[in-house]
């Protein structure tokens, strides 16, 4: 639609440029839910054990396959601002709980489906919204009230957790492997701060190598640096290592301005070369003095100190990225060291191994059994690229859907559990909201429902009948039961060990109606037009 120009005294008043676009009022509203819930549609059949994966192709032809809601989303470049919104939102669910995200996603886009009738039956926006924050709110309260408490040091069920986060992964074959894998990754870096448990997975690693198969797959209590020992004379495998790390350089550096010194004799250059030599020498007999036999630095360097290292057997890495070298000093307890001249024994770090290994067809180094190992590395292997790339992402998700439950310590059923036991605690609830609020809330109960559907349906179940089932089952006390995709049977989820640590749903649901109501809210979109240069550039 082309700026419409106000009138004023039967002068039209043009304020935008041309070229805008400008949408209103419920035209502006429709067209922004009908996005939304067009996205919401594309992750609705990937939703759950039993969904599908995608395949994606980029302009280059690049080939993504998975199951992965942030990376389903991400790929597929879309365009419609309302679109870009739930793709944010996904996003954001992915950094703060890092599963979750299809369940946030579709659960916005049955908001508005539901939002739709409700504009059908003249209901404000502002009724729809303020009726969608009073039942989130009150969704969020019965959610930790029906959660269950489990012990964050419970790994058997912290395992269970990893499960069902995986359930969905196209990593089924090494399913178990990986949520003992992701669950001894989580316990190994908690740490307790008063009492509360804190996880961050920062300090988990992950590097892919393609290459052999996913059971492959290791669990390294350090850290594994993808570098080579950077001198062939030196050890290839230290035990007991004593580790300096280093954000210094083991070489001359070139002087920053264009310094000249002049050498008029041979002479004079020996002696040149030989003080550099010297000062190079001093720096390793340091590093020797101080009893280290590994060094790590994220600067170079040059061929004078590596023959002396060598010649002293240290093993030693270079051009560490800082976020690498930050993880063995956290998990060897060293210290990084900017001035050689300062180095004490007690900044060495230290690990019962450090070991140059062969991976696929690189070299890796592997440091091992870290004296205080708050950072672990895991080394993910797999078929092709592809698979390595999904079991990643997989492993993510498990990770930290395990961190969650170690740090609330509070666990729901999985299979549609809580959402219906919430819709059923809504509807209730709806009758004390009364007016026309009471509606939206109504709404809010089948907008929840509505995910369940989504996970019944790819089960290839009837998602009706496993509603009613469900619905009863719940009015009978029956505050865990969830549909078990594979058997299609309603069972207590947490009884049965399906569960999902409670940030996973309430989060998804907080987002879910955060960007739906932030969709409803909208009732003007300008497009600005493109500029001169831009329209020139297209062919
Ligand atoms: N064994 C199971 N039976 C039924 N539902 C399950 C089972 N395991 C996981 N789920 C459900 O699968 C859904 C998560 O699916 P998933 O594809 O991982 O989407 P998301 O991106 O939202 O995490 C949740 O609703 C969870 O309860
Ligand atoms: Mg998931």
């Amino acid at each position: 639609m082309a700026a419409r120009p106000i009138e004023s005294m039967g002068v039209p008043v043009v304020i935008l440029k041309e070229g805008s676009s400008r949408t209103y009022g419920r035209e502006a509203l429709r067209s922004n839910m009908m996005a939304a819930r067009a996205v919401a549609e594309v992750l609705r059949t990937t939703f759950g054990p039993k969904g599908m994966d995608k395949m994606l192709v980029d302009s280059l032809g690049d080939i993504t396959i998975t199951n992965d809601g942030a990376t389903i989303l991400d790929k597929m470049d879309l365009q419609h601002p309302a679109a870009k919104l739930l793709v944010q939102i996904s996003k954001g669910q992915d950094e703060e709980v890092g599963d979750g995200t299809k369940r946030a996603v579709i659960f916005a886009g049955e908001l508005l489906k539901q939002a739709e009738d409700l504009l059908n039956k003249d209901v404000h926006p502002t009724i729809i919204i303020q009726g969608y924050k009073k039942a989130l709110e009150r969704a969020l309260e019965k959610i930790n009230e029906v959660a269950e408490a489990i012990d964050p040091t419970d790994k058997e069920k912290l395992k269970r957790i990893a499960l069902t986060s995986l359930a969905s992964k196209g990593v089924q074959e090494a399913r178990e492997y990986f949520a003992e894998i992701a669950v001894e990754a989580v316990d190994t870096i908690k740490e307790k701060r008063g009492d509360k448990w804190y996880v961050d997975l920062d300090y988990v690693q992950i590097v892919k190598k393609h290459g052999g198969s996913l059971k492959d797959t290791k669990l390294v209590k350090g850290v594994i640096l993808d570098k080579e020992v950077v001198h062939p004379g030196m050890p290839k495998r230290v035990e007991n290592a004593k580790i300096a790390v280093l954000d210094t350089p083991l070489e001359i550096e070139k002087p920053e301005l264009d310094a000249e010194i002049r050498i008029t004799s041979p002479e004079q250059l020996k002696l040149l070369l030989e003080e550099k030599e010297e000062i190079l020498r001093k720096k390793v007999e340091k590093l020797k003095e101080v009893g280290a036999n590994v060094v790590i630095t994220q600067k170079g360097i040059d061929e004078v100190a590596q023959y002396y290292l060598a010649k002293n057997g240290i093993l030693a890495v270079r051009r560490v990225k800082r976020s690498d070298l930050e993880k063995v000093a956290r998990a060897t307890g060293a210290r990084i060291i900017s001035n050689i001249e300062d180095l004490t024994p007690e900044d060495l770090g230290e690990a019962q191994l450090v070991e140059e290994r062969k991976v696929g067809d690189d070299k890796m180094v592997f440091i091992e059994g870290a004296k205080n190992p708050r950072a672990v590395s895991i080394l993910v292997r797999g078929g092709f690229e592809r698979i390595v790339d999904e079991a990643e992402r997989s492993l993510r998700d498990a990770l930290s859907a395990v961190a969650d439950a170690v740090k609330a310590g509070k666990i729901v059923g999985a299979g549609g559990a809580p959402e219906v036991e919430l819709a059923l605690d809504l509807r209730e609830f709806a009758r004390k909201v009364g007016g026309k609020e009471q509606l939206a809330v109504e709404a809010f109960a089948r907008a929840l429902e509505g995910v369940v559907m989504a996970l019944v349906e790819n089960a290839g179940l009837d998602p009706v009948e496993k509603l009613m089932q469900l619905r009863a089952k719940h009015s009978n006390g029956c505050k865990h039961c969830g549909v078990d995709v594979y058997t299609g049977e309603i069972v207590d989820m947490v009884e049965k060990g399906n569960f999902e640590a409670v940030a996973v749903p309430a989060n998804a649901i907080k987002s879910g109606t955060e960007a739906a109501t932030l969709i409803l809210r909208i009732d003007d979109i300008v497009v600005a037009g493109k500029k001169e240069e831009e329209k020139e550039k297209k062919p």
